[in-house]
């Protein structure tokens, strides 16, 4: 399978915080932030893959910034790295200044996908190529985190994840 770029599944998802989308202090639910990052990974995924992909894992999660109501936040989903059928994405989300239109990170995720056949079996992605420094960095560190989640799932063993224990070598 011929290689894509992280660019070729990058997916923008722009939208407002609406009242029923808070918490009571008038900020963004954490599980309506999950829902847009998935619905934009989600995306992302089909847009390399071009199957049906689903949520395999929630690798991480960091509520850096409160959103509040009213704001203007965008979500930003790239593939990272693909293994067989398997997807990592990367997501940044950003709420923009109402006044200076200036951008700030509010959070980011990683979570990871699989594409699948219309039965549901695992059906392999290609390759990702990546380009830029960023895309570089994110690739390589992408089998370590893979390793990390697959053993806090319980489907690998801690003494299998080399790439993960050479990280606590160094
Ligand atoms: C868009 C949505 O929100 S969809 C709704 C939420 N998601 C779902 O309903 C998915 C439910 N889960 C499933 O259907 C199945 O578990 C599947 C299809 C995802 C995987 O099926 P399995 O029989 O476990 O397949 P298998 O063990 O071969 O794993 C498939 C791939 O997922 C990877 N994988 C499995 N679990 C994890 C995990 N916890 N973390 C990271 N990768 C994982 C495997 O390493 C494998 O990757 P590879 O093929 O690139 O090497």
């Amino acid at each position: 399978m011929e290689a894509k770029h992280p660019q070729d599944s990058r997916t923008v998802m722009t939208d407002l915080v609406l009242p029923s989308e808070t918490n009571p202090l008038k900020n963004l639910f954490g599980g309506e932030l999950l829902a847009r990052m998935d619905r934009a990974a989600s995306i992302a995924a089909r847009r390399h893959s071009r199957r049906i992909v689903v949520t395999v894992s929630v690798n991480h999660v960091a509520f850096k910034k409160t959103v509040p109501l009213g704001s203007v936040v965008t979500v930003e989903a790239s593939i990272s790295r693909a293994f067989n059928s398997s997807m990592e994405v990367v997501i940044d989300v950003w709420i923009e200044d109402r006044e200076s239109g200036i951008r700030s990170r509010a959070n980011d995720a990683i979570y990871t996908f699989v594409a699948v056949d219309e039965s549901g079996s695992p059906v392999p992605v290609p390759p990702i190529e990546p380009q830029t420094d960023l895309e570089k960095e994110r690739f390589d560190a992408a089998l370590r985190r893979k390793q990390l989640s697959l053993v806090l799932a319980g489907k690998m063993k801690p003494q299998e994840a080399t790439e993960l224990k050479a990280l606590f070598m160094e």
